[in-house]
């Protein structure tokens, strides 16, 4: 496994422009199974979970051609699906939590899928209710078959249904609604996730021929349609990478411009880092980080501790907890990170202590973080990454350190950060990668 090797203490200074968003090009590119016609999909960020989707696709006999380094042009008119069979297949889909949401279009259009158990970060109970439950009111069946480990789904033609969502789950309502798109009438989804990926999702449906209404809230309308044609697609800025540069710069002393954030779609998270004492500059659809010597936590308004929680859009979204919570060491003042949604999400707060940071985990779900304000630096230390998102806060917390530090398992950073090291480096950072 690949590590990185960090030299703490280096400011970084100039423009840096954020990858194509990870989980809304998971979305999208699942969907182009919904036509034979082609889909070109731009901005798509060069990931290993990207990849690995792509190359699953391809895998299928989807034709995928490269138009550009993040440009491609998908055509699925030949879909094999004895693939889904095999054992290549069930491995595949293990690698990635973003392979779930071929069953919605598959079925949709094939009247057939597989759902054998999916990837992505070990971060907790990470359940598929939603998808199923839905998918069921649509009128699919599920057998597990044992032998393969895996579900076998089937419907001859999906019909409309309401639906009240147990819990508005992201994966899970992109999943029903790339099935509800093909079904027969009139689909209604409730408690639906709005993250951006989804208003992206729908708008690239609408423009492939589907009848979706309520982009953006939590009820969305699906009147069903015969087919879909092709479409061109352009993805948004990772609202989650923009993110993890205003905190990496913040608590660098850095001074960096993060160019075309999609501003308007970043939701809450300016004003939450703002919350934290740092200077977040809107111009335009740039972010301006000025250099911070200091940055000091708020407090709520009867003067008492804040709390960062995440919830679903337009809450603050739980894949940035962990860089707030890095970020937060360096602060002067105290704040409750409350990570609600997954439980083992928080465990990583160890290294940061062993790097001198007064953090208290209080439970798996919530840590107070105490500001060392200006006292004292984080040290140096060796880490291993247990997720994409601790990943990227270890690496923040390594880049302000005093000394050297080593992350090891760095390819749960590349899941989601399209080469970071080179990235950094070229404003400042000094990372090496072995
Ligand atoms: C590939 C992809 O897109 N992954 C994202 C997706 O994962 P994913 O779609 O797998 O996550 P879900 O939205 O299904 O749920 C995430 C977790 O939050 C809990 N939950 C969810 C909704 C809710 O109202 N209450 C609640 O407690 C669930 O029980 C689960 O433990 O959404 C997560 C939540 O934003 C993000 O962390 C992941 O980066
Ligand atoms: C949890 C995440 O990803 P995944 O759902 O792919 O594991 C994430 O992007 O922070």
């Amino acid at each position: 496994m690949a590590s990185f090797v960090i030299e703490g203490g280096c400011r970084m200074s100039g423009e840096i422009i954020p990858q194509g968003a990870k989980n809304e090009a998971l979305q999208v590119i699942c969907a182009v199974l919904l036509t034979p016609e082609k889909v070109t999909i731009a901005n798509v960020p060069d990931i290993l979970d990207v990849n690995n989707l792509i190359q699953l696709l391809r895998d299928m006999q989807v034709k995928v051609e490269r138009l550009s380094l993040d440009t491609y042009a998908f055509q699925a008119d030949n879909v094999d699906l004895d693939y889904l069979k095999t054992e290549d297949f069930v491995r595949k889909s293990a690698s990635l939590r973003g392979s779930v949401m071929i069953v919605g279009p598959l079925l949709a259009r094939f009247g057939k899928a597989v759902l054998p158990k999916p990837g992505g970060d070990k971060i907790g109970r990470r359940r598929l209710d939603t998808h199923f439950t839905g998918i069921q009111k649509l009128g699919a069946t599920f057998t597990y078959n044992q032998d393969a480990q895996l579900y076998e789904i089937e419907a001859k033609r999906l019909k409309g249904a309401y639906m009240l969502l147990d819990e508005a789950s992201v994966t899970g309502t992109a999943n029903i609604l790339m099935a509800a798109v093909l079904a027969e009438g009139t689909t209604t989804i409730y408690n639906a996730a709005c993250e951006p990926y989804l208003q992206q999702l729908s708008k690239m449906l609408i423009q492939m021929g589907a009848d979706i209404s309520g982009v953006g809230s939590n009820l969305l309308t699906i009147q069903g349609v015969e087919s879909l044609k092709g479409a061109n697609h352009l993805i948004l800025p990772d609202m989650i990478e923009v993110g993890s540069f205003i905190g990496m710069a913040a608590m660098t002393g850095s001074d960096i411009t993060i160019k075309n954030t999609g501003f308007d779609m970043l939701g809450i998270i300016p004003e939450s880092f703002r919350r934290l004492g740092i200077t977040v500059e809107q111009q335009g659809d740039d972010i301006h980080i000025p250099t911070h010597d200091s940055y000091e936590i708020d407090t709520f308004i009867d003067g008492s501790i804040m709390t960062i929680a995440d919830a679903p859009w337009p809450g603050l979204t739980p894949d940035l907890l962990s860089v707030f919570l890095v970020v937060a060491t360096q602060a002067v003042g105290s704040v409750l990170i409350h990570q609600k949604m997954f439980e083992s999400r928080l465990f990583f707060v160890d290294k940061l202590i062993d790097m001198g940071a007064q953090i208290i985990l209080c439970d798996p779900h919530r840590a107070t973080v105490i500001g060392l304000g200006n006292r004292y630096k984080l040290r140096g230390a060796t880490m291993v990454s247990p997720d994409i998102r601790a990943g990227i806060a270890l690496l923040i917390a390594a880049m302000s350190a005093e000394g050297t530090s080593r992350i090891h398992n760095i390819d749960q950073i590349d899941r989601g950060y399209q080469n970071i090291d080179k990235r950094l480096n070229s404003i400042g950072a000094r990372i090496t990668r072995l």
